[in-house]
């Protein structure tokens, strides 16, 4: 009996996910003292002194010019770090149109680009649930949500996440999420984590940014419980995808990955047993 069965273009995706984590080939992470954020910036990113990099964006990144042009908006901001990379993204993207999300939910949006980026993949009566804290933020990109005709499939929740969370389930929303990226305060990641195992379906993935800093724990947790089958019920058939910390390098203008051995054997175990119990006979 397969643990839970995803779309094969899924495995095929999380594989090579694997893969371009196993190489390097993500975007790299900066944290800021915050504990918090990641190098995103087209300016930090796409940096001359990595052409593999550029080479890497240049062919395979296909990124809405509305995308772009927030994207580039905020690589002004002064914590333009905070925001996803653009290929981190279009991965996300991907998995999102790969199961035909209806529903998804971004915990941490700052200005938006990822929660555009997810609302333009989305069918039109689809709908992201966008928690954010800050409504400066969220006001930089708020005005090309709009441009990109996608601003009625956004609904923005200004408070806490805990407590938006906690009114969708506590409207009956449970378990009807498809897509949920986890990308905010790391102090309450665990509490994101349980809540959104509760409101992912089955089949559905749940993506947690910046694991291998304060929540590698609680990824490492969920991973191995649901892993070797030993999760509580609702664990079973949610994809739970972590992207990994790297360190920025001072003057190097790039990203290298600096994985810890147990976060990468950790993320290693679990993608070789996706891959493995991935039942591809209904494809
Ligand atoms: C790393 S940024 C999110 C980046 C975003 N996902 C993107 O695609 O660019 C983290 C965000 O989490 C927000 N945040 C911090 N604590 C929060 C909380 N308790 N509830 C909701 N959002 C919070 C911050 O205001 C910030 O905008």
């Amino acid at each position: 009996m397969p643990l839970f069965s995803v779309p094969k273009e899924v495995a095929v995706g999380t594989a090579m996910l694997g893969v371009a984590f196993a190489t390097g080939m993500l975007a790299g992470k900066k944290y800021p003292s915050l504990g918090f954020g990641t190098p995103k910036s087209s300016k930090s990113i796409i940096g001359k002194s990595s052409p593999l990099w550029q080479y890497i964006l240049d062919h395979s990144l296909r990124e809405h010019p509305i995308l772009k042009k927030l994207r580039l908006l905020t690589a002004d901001h002064p914590w333009s770090k905070m925001m996803v990379s653009c290929d981190q993204a279009q991965l996300m993207a991907n998995l999102v149109k790969l199961i035909k999300a209806k529903k998804v939910i971004e915990i941490g949006v700052f200005t938006g680009y990822n929660t555009l980026n997810m609302a333009l993949v989305l069918p039109d009566n689809g709908r992201v649930i966008a928690c954010d804290i800050n409504e400066d933020y969220v006001k930089i990109g708020k005005p090309l949500w709009k441009e990109a005709g996608v601003e009625h499939k956004i609904d923005l929740r200004i408070k806490p996440a805990i407590q938006t969370l906690d009114e969708l389930l506590a409207s009956g929303e449970a378990e009807s999420f498809d897509f949920a990226f986890i990308d905010a305060d790391k102090e309450s990641c665990n509490e994101y984590y349980e809540k959104c195992l509760r409101l992912i379906k089955k089949g559905g993935i749940i993506a947690i940014d910046n694991v291998s800093t304060a929540v590698t724990v609680v990824v490492a947790q969920g991973v191995t419980a649901f892993a070797s089958g030993k999760g509580k019920k609702s664990h079973s058939g949610i994809l739970v995808m972590s992207f990994l910390t790297c360190k920025w390098v001072a003057n190097c203008n790039t990203f290298v990955p600096c994985y810890t051995k147990e976060a990468f054997k950790i993320q290693h175990k679990f993608l070789k047993q996706a891959i493995q119990n991935t039942d591809i006979s209904k494809e």
